[in-house]
């Protein structure tokens, strides 16, 4: 049985979206959502707000189109990632919580 190309695992794209958001954390570029969160005049509230502005969402588009489901679903990972950078955790952290609970 053949592997996925990189680009098609799911670990991959996470990892590079963790890796871009740690950049954008590091440089801060005016022109980064990004980067508008890490400095955000409410702190980490700013995106703590959009991670129940984001679960809202995923819970109202659950009802009724799988298409807003993903898009609201990408759009809270997104967020979780900012968060836990945020918090200095890293991805690996939450693979090691998620592999213990097999
Ligand atoms: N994955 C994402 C991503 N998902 C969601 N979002 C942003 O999250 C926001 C979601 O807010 P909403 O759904 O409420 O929409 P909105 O009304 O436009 O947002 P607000 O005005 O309420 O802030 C939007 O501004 C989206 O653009 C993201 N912004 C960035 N990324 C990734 O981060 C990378 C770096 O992006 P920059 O920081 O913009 O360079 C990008 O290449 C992407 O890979």
């Amino acid at each position: 049985m053949s592997e996925k190309p990189a680009e098609q695992r799911s670990e991959t794209v996470l990892d590079e979206l963790a890796a871009v958001i740690a950049d954008r954390q590091e440089e801060l570029p005016e022109d980064s959502y990004t980067a508008s969160l890490f400095t955000h005049e409410k702190g980490e509230n700013a995106v703590l707000e959009k991670i129940g502005e984001e679960s809202t969402e995923v819970v109202l588009a659950a009802k009724d189109d799988d298409d807003a489901l993903v898009a609201e679903s990408a759009d809270l990972v997104y967020h979780l990632l900012v968060l836990l950078a945020m918090k200095d955790i890293s991805l690996d952290e939450l693979r090691a919580e998620l592999r213990e609970r097999r």
